[in-house]
């Protein structure tokens, strides 16, 4: 992205509070001016009383007592436009901060579903959270500053102009030397500050992946390969550091010497001594020289902070918009509702964003209501990707799904929720207790129906066993649950939301035999009367589905019953083959192990 553009993008995206932020800036100016008004009459003051002359000020003259009052009003003017800028640009930073929540919450609300699972609700909550707070401390604290810096050194510079032009050469020759001294420090600051920032990322997806992968860890490394991941973060962390500092250090604290009020006051006393001895010097100029000079310099020196805070909200910014402008989900303006459950693929293509070859291409199938079809296929073939457009996830590339003849497009998304069930094999439970874990699948329903999907999902009795029952905290906080237990869960989740239509991940993970036996039941019952289209990793399990649809490389091989799709010695019959193989070396060495023991 080019430069013009970010910035078009940090204030394109602080548009809504761009009255605040003028204001603030406005202020924030105005006090500014009225300190400097008030030194330039402390100047005059002075004069006089080293001149032991009338004090005039444009024509009118003032008495001591007129200019105390005059020098309290102007610094209270000074105070009240900077207090007044600092809770104005305070306000719009709220104010950006809730509008900017309320449309990305609202915008992601809409999103397909796909794109937050893709981009991980971590990354979202980064922008949701964190970027939306650079903006807020942006306009809260850097917007009256921006103001202050350019107002400051522009109003000194004019007054020193009009009162003696080579008091103003003096201290503009410092101020330049030392913007070119600080623009020197800063000259790679963009390149380095994103090297620093990928390199402090590092450090956070190592010691995350070295967490995470804590039981493979312990398991199959001493620690040498994954602690060396996250070493090597540290020192390449440290060195790009000590990169940055060793480049602009020199610079940076050189110019803050320039711009500190020391070498500008030398400047303007070299100057009052060349003019004293070669021109002519009037008093009143110099000690006015003397009380502004300082402040231009000063001006510049937050500078160097706030080019780097611009540059943090500017990419906070484009992250913001980059969210913002992700295509929603189509909203049909005349909803139609879904009467009767068969599913049609039609034609239907589909790839995924950023990913160049098409996921699925031309799949067609239907699936009649009330029947099981099974989907198949190795790993990769698009399995997953037909499953997941049922409940729209991610919409079709081109081609319909429709179920009972209406492109599920053009009906609302509380009809397809309604209509639609999808149990994953990842499952996922709230912070909260189990009670509520299962209700929120139907707030309406009552304790015995809650009950009731417990036990037909086989998990009422675990759940009483339980020190707390259905109060028992669930989530990564909460009880101990194995995989198997969870996915009961949600599976008594989806049968209390009673949907004619089950889209079913099924489970391969959780291989122990007792809870094996109970998820195939809890899944019996769940699917009762239903239609259900179901991802197949265990073959044996899907024999007797009324159809069985064959993937590869994105496309429909066959189609068929297990009978029919043997006899065609296609895909099927290979997947077949091997997993037959792969069951009788699992019972062959079941056997052997017997044998091992009886000898
Ligand atoms: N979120 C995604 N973004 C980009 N590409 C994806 C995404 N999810 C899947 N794919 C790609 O789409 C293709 C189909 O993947 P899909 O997960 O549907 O296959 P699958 O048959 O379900 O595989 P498996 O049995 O291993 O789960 C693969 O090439 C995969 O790499």
């Amino acid at each position: 992205m080019k430069k013009e553009e970010q910035k078009q993008g940090l204030w394109a995206i602080m548009s809504p509070v761009k009255f605040k932020i003028r204001m603030a800036m406005l202020l924030a100016s105005i006090g500014a001016i009225s300190l400097i008004l008030s030194l330039l009459l402390l100047s005059f003051a002075l004069t006089n009383i080293l001149q032991n002359t009338p004090l005039v000020v444009f024509g009118f003259e003032l008495n001591l007592v007129n200019t105390i009052l005059l020098l309290a009003l102007l610094t209270i003017i000074a105070f009240l436009s900077r207090f007044g800028a600092f809770a104005v640009s305070h306000l719009g930073a709220f104010h950006l901060e809730q509008i900017l929540r309320t449309k990305l919450s609202l915008h992601l609300a809409k999103l397909p579903l796909g794109y937050i699972i893709s981009n991980g609700s971590g990354a979202l909550k980064k922008v949701v959270q964190d970027d939306v707070k650079t903006l807020h401390a942006f306009v809260a604290d850097s917007t009256p500053m921006i103001a202050k810096s350019i107002v400051a050194p522009i109003t000194t510079l004019i007054i020193l102009l009009v009162i003696d032009y080579r008091f103003a050469l003096a201290t503009l020759s410092v101020f330049i030397l030392g913007w070119i001294t600080m623009a020197v420090a800063m000259k790679d600051s963009k390149s380095l500050r994103i090297k620093y920032e990928q390199s402090q990322s590092n450090i956070n997806r190592a010691v995350i992946e070295f967490a995470q992968a804590m039981p493979v860890v312990r398991t199959f490394d001493d620690g040498t390969t994954s602690f060396k991941r996250y070493n090597d973060a540290l020192i390449e962390f440290k060195n790009n550091l000590h990169h940055w500092m060793s480049v602009s250090a020199f610079s940076a604290k050189l110019g803050m010497i320039i711009l500190s009020p020391l070498p500008t006051l030398l400047a303007v006393i070299i100057t009052a001594i060349f003019l004293l001895n070669f021109s002519s010097l009037e008093l009143f100029a110099f000690i006015s020289a003397l009380f502004l000079s300082t402040g231009m310099a000063d001006a510049m020196m937050p500078l160097m902070w706030l080019n780097n805070h611009i540059k943090k909200s500017q990419t906070s910014a484009l992250k913001i918009q980059e969210v913002l402008s992700v295509k929603a989900l189509e909203i049909a303006k005349e909803p139609k509702t879904i009467n009767s459950f068969d599913i049609e693929f039609k034609n239907v293509s589909f790839k995924y964003d950023n990913v160049e070859n098409y996921a699925l291409k031309d799949i067609n199938f239907k699936v009649s209501s009330g029947s099981v079809t099974a989907l198949v296929g190795p790993s990769g073939a698009g399995k997953s990707t037909v499953a997941k457009l049922i409940p729209r996830f991610w919409d079709v590339s081109s081609g319909a799904i429709k179920i009972g003849s209406i492109d599920i497009k053009e009906v609302s998304s509380e009809n397809l929720m309604d209509t639609v069930s999808f149990v994953f094999q990842d499952t996922f439970l709230f912070q909260d207790t189990i009670y509520n874990n299962i209700k929120m699948a139907n707030t309406n329903a009552t304790d015995e129906e809650i009950i009731n999907a417990s036990k037909a999902a086989q998990i009422h009795d675990f759940i009483l066993s339980l020190p707390d029952g259905y109060e028992t905290l669930a989530g990564d906080r909460g009880a101990n649950l194995s995989g198997g237990q969870k996915q009961r869960i949600t599976i008594a989740r989806a049968i209390l939301r009673n949907t004619p239509i089950i889209v079913l991940d099924e489970a391969t993970a959780f291989a122990d035999p007792e809870n094996e036996e109970e998820i195939v039941k809890a899944l019996a019952n769940l699917t009762v009367n239903k239609t259900v289209i179901m991802i197949a990793h265990r073959l044996s399990t899907i024999k007797d589905s009324e159809q069985i649809v064959v993937f590869d490389e994105g496309k429909i091989s066959e189609i068929g019953k297990h009978e029919d799709l043997l006899n065609t010695k296609g895909v099927y019959s290979k997947l077949w083959s091997n997993y037959e193989k792969a069951s009788s070396w699992n019972l062959e060495k079941i056997e052997d192990k017997k044998g091992e023991n009886n000898e």
